[in-house]
């Protein structure tokens, strides 16, 4: 055996506790081991073999080689338990003198056929240490869970509570542990380091220490095929079983999920162009989101800009008061205004402000209402669920658009989902009333007139938001954001012209974006100027226009009214009839004609 072996911790602390057990029971040897001192396998079984022979003592050098951590690791662990401590000295209180020679041949014996095992049937070595390890256990009043990397129903998927602890332990190790392992780098963030394979760390519960180990293990996935897995075990002394098993165990994946949730890179999925793979079940393709938009960065009056940052703060906090009033914990917000008022913007910013991920849903992507569901029911608490432009792709009247005599199947199924009205209504509820975690769903919409008021009653839409034409304290975020400026002697002339036009906060901000390397902050409020007063033209003569037309039309149904009244008249004096219904219609037309005259002329 080489100091390059592959030698878990496991199968060594067999091997040594199988050699003490031995010696325990035959009481034919006296080995000494000196637990602080750190050894190569190699020198340790050397030592042993050699050793064992002429003297009572077995030495450990220090020796710094792959297998170095290990052992030492070992016989930390066996020095930090008591009782295994004590089944090691045991055999060393011996007296001296007794024959032990056999010693040698059975390491090395035990050596040949643990090399043997290990090379051709790990199978057959995995039982061996299983085997020992249930006789190990008689005498150890120490607890072991392990917590497998994925879970047994499938390996492709990580089990979550492997994931919690990974993050807690990746939290708590790089403290302790000294062999670390880099696990992922997030643009702009710490590198996250984690326990390595074989390490071990002591964790501190209410006063009770338990231990953390890391291993891998070989697993059958086939007849034919292998693959290594992690898992990570967790030691306490069984007189603390209750205060471990149930407290601290929540305690951790607690820990674990919050610390998952802080550092894990926030995604946008989209279900637009999606392909579904057979590795990939789900037909939400994720990208990593990474929008710079913020509540300060946003253009709105700052008390509606509190109201919502207050309304999503407080809702997120509101676990238990959903619970209690037995609500699930969703909430739905509907946000309307013309285009380029900042609706997806402040999605963006609603989805930073809470560290949720976003799912952008295309209903026109979506086959149908069973589809909807299933898309609904996929995504994950902590999410805000997005659908866009909703008067655009879904038919509000409640009813399926016919099919037009000729009209190609094709383009309609282009114009508008095969999703129905009903169909999103019944998801939005299903979704609320299924998911555990918290959900926000968002509507956007141009023309807030249009959507079904069962779509946007509350209860489904429970906050409505209002983004308008941009204002002039809007424009001075976007000064501050875009230009630096705070204040400025042009600010008095565009707060005007922002109140004469209907300007987007979109159109305000390209105008503030520097064009050219001369640009600078006043030449930019220059242009801004300029394109405002363009616009209150534009405004202006389209006012004047429509003036015109509704005078037009005034004139033309006076006019028409007039000529009705002269006609009927004339008819009734040509006739002659003066019974009295003609009488009394005569009249009435004579009545119209005389108040509508003065203002004919
Ligand atoms: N309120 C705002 N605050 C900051 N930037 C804004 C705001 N509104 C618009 N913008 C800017 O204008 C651009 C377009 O805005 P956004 O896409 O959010 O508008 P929208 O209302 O969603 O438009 P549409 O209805 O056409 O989808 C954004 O990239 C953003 O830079």
């Amino acid at each position: 055996m080489t100091s390059s072996d592959d030698v878990t911790l496991t199968s060594l602390l067999t091997k040594t506790v199988d050699v003490m057990l031995t010696s325990l029971l035959t009481k034919t040897a006296d080995v000494m081991l000196t637990s602080s001192d750190d050894v190569t396998l190699t020198s340790l079984m050397t030592s042993l073999l050699t050793q064992s022979l002429t003297c009572r003592t077995v030495s450990i050098v220090d020796q710094s080689d792959c297998a170095t951590c290990q052992i030492s690791s070992l016989i930390r662990k066996l020095s930090e338990r008591e009782p295994m401590n004590k089944l090691m000295l045991e055999p060393w209180k011996m007296k001296k003198g007794r024959p032990w020679k056999s010693l040698g041949s059975m390491i090395a014996t035990l050596m040949f056929v643990g090399r043997m095992v290990h090379r051709y049937n790990p199978y057959f070595r995995q039982l061996l240490v299983r085997y020992i390890q249930k006789l190990v256990s008689g005498f150890d009043p120490y607890i072991q869970i392990t917590f497998d990397e994925h879970s047994s129903d499938a390996l492709s998927d990580h089990s979550n509570s492997f994931i919690a602890i990974k993050h807690y332990l990746e939290e708590n190790s790089s403290r302790t542990a000294k062999k670390l392992k880099a696990d992922s780098i997030r643009e702009g963030q710490a590198l996250l380091l984690g326990m390595d394979d074989d390490e071990e760390i002591t964790d501190e519960y209410q006063g009770v220490k338990v231990w953390w180990s890391c291993n891998s293990k070989v697993v059958q996935l086939s007849k034919s095929q292998h693959d290594k897995q992690r898992c990570y075990t967790l030691s306490f002394h069984r007189r603390y079983r209750d205060l471990i098993t149930k407290s601290y165990m929540q305690h951790v994946l607690n820990e674990g999920i919050a610390i998952s949730l802080k550092n894990r890179q926030r995604k946008l999925y989209t279900n637009k162009n999606q392909m579904t793979y057979a590795y990939r079940p789900t037909k939400w393709a994720p990208a990593d989101f990474k929008h710079p938009a913020t509540f300060d960065t946003l253009a709105l009056k700052p008390e509606i800009k509190k109201d919502i940052m207050d309304d999503l703060l407080t809702f997120s906090k509101a676990k238990d008061y959903y619970m209690k009033v037995g609500k699930p914990w969703k909430r739905g917000y509907l946000l309307y205004g013309p285009p380029g008022t900042g609706k997806s913007t402040l999605i963006a910013a609603m989805a930073n402000l809470l560290q949720y991920d976003v799912y952008d849903l295309e209903l026109t992507s979506v086959a149908g209402n069973t589809e909807l569901k299933k898309l609904l029911l996929e995504t994950t608490e902590k999410s805000i669920i997005v659908i866009e432009d909703i008067d655009c792709s879904l038919d509000l009247t409640g009813k399926r658009e016919k099919v037009k005599a000729g009209e190609k199947k094709e383009t309609m199924k282009q114009k508008t989902s095969q999703v129905t009205l009903s169909g999103i209504l019944n998801a939005i509820d299903g979704l609320w009333s299924s998911c555990a975690g918290e959900r926000i769903i968002v509507l956007t919409t141009n023309y807030v007139e249009k959507l079904d008021p069962a779509l946007i009653r509350r209860g489904r839409m429970d906050k409505h938001i209002e983004l308008s034409y941009c204002s002039f304290e809007a424009f001075k975020v976007l000064a501050k954001n875009y230009l630096d400026i705070e204040s400025h002697e042009l600010f008095g002339r565009i707060e005007e012209l922002l109140a004469e036009t209907s300007t987007s906060p979109a159109d305000v901000a390209e105008n503030l974006i520097p064009k050219s390397a001369e640009d600078n902050g006043e030449s930019c409020l220059i242009r801004l100027i300029s394109v405002l007063e363009d616009a209150k033209e534009v405004a202006m003569s389209r006012k004047l226009k429509a003036q015109n037309t509704v005078k037009k039309k005034k004139k033309a149904e006076e006019s028409s009214t007039l000529e009705a009244a002269k006609e009927s008249s004339t008819l009734v004096a040509a006739k002659g009839d003066y019974s009295i219904r003609y009488y009394l219609k005569y009249v009435s037309n004579y009545i119209a004609y005389i108040l509508v005259r003065p203002s004919a002329n």
